[in-house]
């Protein structure tokens, strides 16, 4: 029974999932880091909010971890490489507190344009200020977002609802999305010079970092009030504390802050700072959306294989999961040959070549790839899976071109793979027998019909008489039982293939003896 940890203050919900779903749940909140490192190692599974941070040093201690789901959007607490490298899959939930967080946006935006804590500060102390607090409209304002993903986009929507004009820069924003949206694409700058507000809705990445700089606060309308409900991190705080108390920023609402939890801050002084402790996603819908969400996409990996909003993976759906389970096997099988032989050659892996013919052009592709790449490196290095195979692949430099034919085939399915070293381009096709069991039908173009076996002898000859008789004489010398015996040839005395697939592995004075028979070019052992 797969073990699942949820070490944040996750919705009861997702407890009752995982109990339903048969995994064995434990909830660990507050755990301190050398606390979490201690218990890690027992989980396939990890369920996590925002409080619990997951450094490359709790993956070095999570031997079992297959998955982390994070209950919310940003992942930034989460090492998604070092996650990707180790083969974990990371997963989010996007879309569950989106619409809570940009009600939080607009419900800060009204704060600000009306004063509205400091004015109930005053009135519950009985001041009665009424002359103090004058707010503004925001009927006909600008707003700019910086960011027009999910959240950006629904923000937008209720701005639009309360007659405000909307400006959005994000560099991937298209103009057909934007005016979908009724927004106006823009660049920074022009956002900067024309908003009234500005609302931020990008996650915190290197490009992001400080988009709300001492430079951009300065180019931004004076008076203008600025929303973040994103990331700390996004704005400068120290340059926004200059800027509210000269002014030239009339007002700004943060919900998060560059360094969490925020006890103290300059800001926290300033009568134009409304502040919340990270709470965008804080409702009891967006909480219990969250939480099922994350926990049928934990147990739906665990158990059926199925890969719904990762970070560092393909998707592939529940109803595709058991399709694609064979497709998955298969493409392991003949990476696997090929990184085998590949390996047994020696040769530096330059590109990899896949066609998808007859039913296998017609499934979710995506994931095989990732299949091969893990079956054909994993000779070659240590943990490979296809998490992290794809990101092997491409840090070293291994091309892939994929070729689907929509067109009648030999066989109901194929899948064929080519592997090119610096010394030669090696073919390798395979077939679902009864559309479920892999099969060998082809290699280095010439026709087989092999199973894969446990273990397996892989000869490549010249098609002369007697290299069967020699070659199954050295293995029963050696008590090797043959279990089967595929041959396949160019033409009648050309280049040959034999696939035995043999009960145990070969010695290696056997593999040597029957590399040494005269009609034999290479044999090699190949182990599934
Ligand atoms: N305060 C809270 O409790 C919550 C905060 N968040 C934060 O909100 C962020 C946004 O969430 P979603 O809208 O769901 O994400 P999303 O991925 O749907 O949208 C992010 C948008 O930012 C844009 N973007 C990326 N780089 C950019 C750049 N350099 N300049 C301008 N735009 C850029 C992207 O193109 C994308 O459209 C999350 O990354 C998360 O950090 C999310 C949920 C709750
Ligand atoms: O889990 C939370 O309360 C924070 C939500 C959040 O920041 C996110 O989903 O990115």
């Amino acid at each position: 029974m797969p073990k699942v940890l949820i070490s944040d203050k996750l919705s009861p919900a997702a407890i009752d999932i995982f109990k339903r779903r048969g995994i064995d749940v434990t909830v660990k909140t507050g755990l301190a880091p050398a606390e979490l490192r201690e218990i890690i190692g027992e989980f396939d599974g990890l369920a996590i909010r925002s409080a619990t941070k997951v450094t490359r040093e709790l993956l070095d201690a999570a031997t079992n971890l297959k998955v982390i789901g994070r209950a919310g959007i940003g992942v930034d607490n989460v090492d998604v490489k070092s996650a990707t490298a180790r083969g974990v899959v990371v997963m989010n939930t996007p879309y569950g507190n989106a619409i809570t967080t940009a009600e939080h946006a607009i419900g800060l935006m009204f704060a600000l344009a009306r004063e509205l804590p400091e004015a109930s500060a005053s009135t519950k102390a009985g001041k009665w200020e009424k002359n103090r607090f004058m707010g503004v409209e925001l009927t006909g304002k600008t707003l700019g977002l910086i960011g027009a993903g999910n959240i950006g986009s629904i923000v937008a929507d209720r701005a639009l609802g309360l007659k405000m004009r909307v400006l959005a820069y994000d560099p991937y924003l298209t103009e057909a999305r934007a005016t979908t949206l009724g927004v106006e694409k823009a660049d920074l700058d022009t956002v900067l010079a024309r908003a009234d507000f500005i609302t931020l809705h990008t996650p915190l990445t290197e490009q992001t970092r400080n988009i709300l700089s001492r430079e951009s606060i300065a180019r931004t309308k004076p008076g203008v009030r600025i929303i973040n409900c994103a990331r700390g991190g996004l704005v400068d705080e120290a340059a926004l504390y200059d800027a509210l108390k000269s002014g030239h920023v009339a007002g700004a609402a943060l919900d998060v802050f560059e360094v969490e939890p925020a006890k103290e801050s300059p800001l926290f002084a300033l009568p134009n700072v409304v502040c919340t402790p990270h709470l965008g996603a804080a409702t009891t819908e967006a909480q219990e959306n969250v939480a099922l969400q994350v926990a049928e996409q934990i147990s739906d990996f665990l158990l059926t294989g199925a890969v719904t909003n990762a970070i560092n993976m393909a998707s592939v759906s529940a109803e595709d999961a058991p399709r694609l389970k064979p497709y998955m096997e298969l493409c392991q099988l003949l990476g696997s040959f090929a990184g085998q032989l590949t390996e047994a050659r020696q040769g530096v892996i330059r590109k990899v070549g896949i066609e998808y013919e007859g039913a296998a052009a017609h499934v979710n592709q995506r994931p095989l790839s990732a299949a091969l790449f893990a079956g054909l490196l994993a000779p070659m290095m240590e943990g490979v899976n296809m998490v992290n195979a794809p990101v092997f692949a491409r840090d070293h430099g291994i091309e892939l071109a994929e070729t689907v034919f929509d067109r009648d085939c030999e066989y109901q399915t194929l899948i064929r793979v080519s592997v090119t070293t610096d010394e030669q381009t090696r073919t390798v096709s395979g077939t679902l027998f009864g559309g479920a069991k892999p099969r060998l039908v082809e290699v280095k173009g010439i026709k087989v019909e092999a199973d894969f076996g446990r273990h397996m002898l892989y000869v490549t000859n010249r098609d002369k008489p007697g290299f069967i008789a020699q070659c199954s004489a050295i293995l029963a010398e050696k008590g090797i039982n043959i279990a089967t015996f595929h041959l396949g040839r160019t033409e009648k005395g050309g280049d040959a293939v034999c696939l035995i697939s043999i009960d145990e592995t070969l010695p290696d004075d056997a593999l040597a003896a029957i590399r040494a028979l005269p009609q034999v070019m290479q044999a090699t052992q190949i182990s599934f």
